[in-house]
């Protein structure tokens, strides 16, 4: 038997915590709360209910993402265009499963060079098209909805810029969409101009889908190994479909500690992994958490930590500012890359004595632990996560499990954690804005509701040479 992952949560519940103590009983005490809102989580998958489609997609990998990345890599330059869940988890996996700097180091690998469109940055835009060579560059366009308009925005830039230089039908040629089969002008698109196509299931959401087409083509692409990601998050969601007591399921124990938490008003989360190939997964898991969370007046707030850098920006805050959070810290417990802290023989850095001969991983390994420590000591709750490395694998458990437990957490505070109407509200108003038809009354409401913005206002002048 081989450990997949380690969720320690005693300091999470321990008599240490300033207010509201909670207990390992009360702990029990939910577990028929969380155990109906896992009925329901695999209930509604069964019903293949909107949303919940990303339970299944270790289970499935579309063959058409092997031939589209063999033939990708054969490419200089790689540009996907999409944001949010159309992004952030192709860049989480680059950023755990690629060397660093390995961008920079491309092609030479041989792969191409990534570079994603997200934000709506003109000047992003044309650096990036400035970098490629257009001829054997692919774009990636990667859009649920088919409708977001930074998406939009920045795929037409990039196609136009693209026809220009290489011709419609060959630009097609080098255009993959990722987008619902079903509805959406990105499909239309394709089908007029035979670009190829890849999924994203219907009832998979932007934030759940880094698991489906939408991470998966530039992960293959740049080497990563999709098979065993896919694996890891098959194992975990095998070990979560069989039933365990309230203590022994990783996925219950983590939304019912956010919730006892959540009710006692420490309504934000601090993910802090230790290490710089995990710091998007924090980002990743900002959107997944905050996005499903954050409704109806509930939700608790993702902070994105990194360990130990954040020790030296957030900590004084975390142990003496206010008791409201909980505090996630993520451990790999070995990494391939280790570094003997170099003896020095000046006498002028003889204080230094305590780092000579040390290992570098067991220096921050200190450090992480001590960071749990002062936190625990300042009464804090603290869970503390752990994979054995960092590879495919174990990456692909641990993404199904913080989805599996986010999406927990959701039915346990009563709401829906797979859709996300306060942003679908701004799309309409960017819509509005920029006078989309159909908008009409949404034109209306922003017109009324901006003017709030300029109702106080301070202008600091300066008189003119
Ligand atoms: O893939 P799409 O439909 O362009 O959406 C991008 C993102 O926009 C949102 O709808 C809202 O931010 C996210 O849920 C989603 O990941």
């Amino acid at each position: 038997m081989k450990s997949l992952l380690k969720l320690h949560y005693g300091a999470a519940l321990g008599e240490h915590l300033t207010s509201g103590v909670t207990t390992f009983q009360e702990l029990l005490n939910l577990a028929p709360l969380i155990k109906k809102a896992d009925a329901l989580l695999k209930s509604r998958s069964e019903l293949e209910l909107e949303g919940s489609g990303w339970l299944l997609l270790p289970h499935k990998k579309d063959k058409k993402i092997n031939d589209l990345a063999a033939w990708l890599s054969s490419m200089t330059d790689v540009i996907q265009i999409g944001i949010g869940g159309s992004a952030l988890g192709n860049m989480m996996l680059h950023n755990a499963l690629l060397p660093p700097y390995w961008n920079e180091m491309s092609p030479t690998l041989p792969r191409p060079r990534f570079y994603m469109a997200d934000n709506v940055d003109p000047q992003e835009n044309r650096a990036i098209w400035d970098r490629v060579d257009p001829r054997h560059t692919a774009l990636i366009v990667v859009s649920k909805s088919g409708t977001t308009a930074e998406t939009m925005a920045n795929f037409l830039f990039f196609w136009e810029e693209m026809k220009q230089t290489v011709g419609t039908e060959q630009a097609a040629r080098q255009t993959i969409i990722i987008t619902d089969p079903e509805k959406g002008v990105l499909s239309e698109f394709a089908k007029e101009r035979g670009c190829a196509v890849l999924p994203v299931p219907p009832n998979v959401g932007g934030r759940y889908s880094v698991l489906s087409p939408v991470g998966l083509l530039s992960a293959a692409v740049l080497g990563a190994d999709t098979d065993s990601l896919l694996e890891g998050a098959r194992k975990m969601a095998d070990f979560l479909a069989d039933e365990h007591d309230m203590e022994g399921n990783p996925a219950w124990v983590f939304a019912a500690i956010s919730w006892l938490h959540f009710i006692r008003k420490r309504n934000m989360i601090v993910f802090m992994p230790y290490i710089d190939s995990l710091s998007m997964l924090s980002e990743w898991f900002a959107q997944l958490w905050g996005e499903s969370l954050g409704k109806e007046g509930k939700g608790s707030t993702p902070i994105k930590a990194l360990g130990t850098i954040d020790q030296h920006s957030q900590l004084q805050l975390y142990t003496e500012g206010p008791d409201d959070k909980l505090f996630l810290l993520l451990h790999v417990s070995s990494l391939k890359e280790d570094i003997v802290i170099p003896h020095a023989e000046e006498k002028s850095l003889a204080s230094l004595s305590y780092l000579f001969g040390q290992s570098m991983n067991m220096l921050r390994y200190s450090e992480q632990l001590s960071t749990a420590s002062s936190l625990v000591k300042a009464g804090r709750p603290v869970l503390w996560l752990e994979i054995p490395e960092l590879n495919a694998f174990y990456l692909g458990a641990l993404i199904y499990l913080l989805e599996y437990a986010t999406a927990l957490t959701g039915f346990i505070m009563d709401i829906n954690p797979f859709d996300q109407p306060g942003v679908e509200l701004g799309k309409e108003y960017t819509f509005a804005l920029m006078g989309r038809s159909g908008f009409e009354v949404q034109a209306q409401e922003v017109a009324r509701f901006s003017k709030n913005l300029s109702s106080r206002t301070i202008t600091v002048s300066i008189e003119e040479k």
